[in-house]
């Protein structure tokens, strides 16, 4: 008993977990070429380094932001960087016209859809929870609800060609930081709804993979400008952090973790001297 103990289970553990591991499929850009992609949030940040890692794969992309001066400079890099094809639908999330326009455009012109990355962010503030209930509400339309209608919209489409569902979420969005109260909420919202919808589709043998992404603290302009001067942790690269979530959803994986550090607060908060400023409460997130 003690030598089963001692050896043979840690043994048995390791084998299965080398079977385990082995037995996944590995990552090749090739697996991309000729999908049909939609971005959300693809003007700056990570989706716009997703929208350029699709377009080397050869993946036809088609990105989704407000501001369509910087999403046609998206469309005409990812076409020189070889892209199957490159569009662009401009408008907000919080409208379902844009929704619709977006399924419409993958529906007609590129005959159906490969890949949903959802990964559009809207503005918020890096402080104490402020007790405004109403950009509460806005951000759960923009972060949350519309991630819905898009998922419900693009469904039918996903299902015959048994595409992937990609959310791009946060580690806020699986514990609970000080400073993020209303983004944190949009985030835990995702998990609820996508983590209970993939046991259904399970369930339903639905052949849609959802893959829910844990992101820590990343490079991105908006996000440097809110919380480079307070976090102690050094943010991880944009351009590392879109290929891994790429590789996730292109795995059918069902979480992708990207540079989960350690668990301790890394807040100057920890540091004597620290509070938040009032120039805090104007950091945003875009
Ligand atoms: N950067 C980080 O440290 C982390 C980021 N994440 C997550 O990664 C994702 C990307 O973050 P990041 O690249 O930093 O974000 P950015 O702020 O760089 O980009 C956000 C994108 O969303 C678009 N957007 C904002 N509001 C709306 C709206 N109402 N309707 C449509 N599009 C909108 C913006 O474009 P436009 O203004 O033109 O509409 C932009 O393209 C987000 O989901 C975020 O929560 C998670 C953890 C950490
Ligand atoms: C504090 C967290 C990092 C913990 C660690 O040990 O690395 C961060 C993990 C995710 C960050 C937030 C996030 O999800 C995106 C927002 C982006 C903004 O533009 C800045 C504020 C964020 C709320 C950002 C803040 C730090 C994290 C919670």
């Amino acid at each position: 008993m003690g030598l089963l103990q001692k050896i043979l289970i840690p043994v048995l553990g390791l084998v299965l977990a080398f079977c385990f591991y082995s037995s996944r499929e590995n990552f090749k850009p090739e697996m991309l070429r000729g999908k049909r992609v939609i971005v959300t949030g693809a003007s700056t940040g990570i989706g716009e380094q997703m929208a350029y890692h699709l377009a080397r794969m050869g993946a036809h992309v088609l990105v989704t932001a407000r501001t369509e001066a910087k999403l046609q400079q998206v469309v005409e890099r990812c076409r020189a960087l070889g892209a199957g094809s490159a569009r662009l639908v401009s408008g907000s999330m919080e409208d379902v016209a844009t929704t619709r326009q977006l399924v419409e455009v993958a529906e007609t012109e590129l005959g159906g859809l490969d890949m949903l990355i959802l990964n559009h962010v809207g503005k918020s503030y890096f402080n104490y929870f402020d007790g405004d209930v109403g950009h509460v509400q806005k951000l759960l339309n923009i972060n949350f609800l519309s991630y819905v209608a898009m998922t419900v919209s693009a469904l039918p489409m996903l299902k015959r060609s048994g595409g992937s569902i990609v959310v791009v979420s946060s580690m806020a969005g699986k514990v609970g930081f000080p400073f993020t109260v209303p983004y944190s909420a949009t985030k835990f919202a995702l998990d609820g709804f996508f983590s209970s919808l993939r046991q259904e589709f399970s369930i339903q043998s639905v052949n849609v993979s959802i893959t829910l992404c844990i992101l820590g603290f990343i490079d991105t302009e908006n996000a440097m400008r809110a919380a480079a001067d307070v976090l102690l942790t050094s943010p991880a690269p944009k351009e590392e952090c879109a290929l891994e979530i790429i590789k996730g959803g292109t795995l059918r994986q069902r979480e992708v973790y990207y540079r989960y550090a350690s668990t301790k607060l890394p807040l100057l908060l920890t540091h004597p001297g620290w509070s938040p400023s009032p120039d805090l409460g104007k950091a945003v997130t875009n």
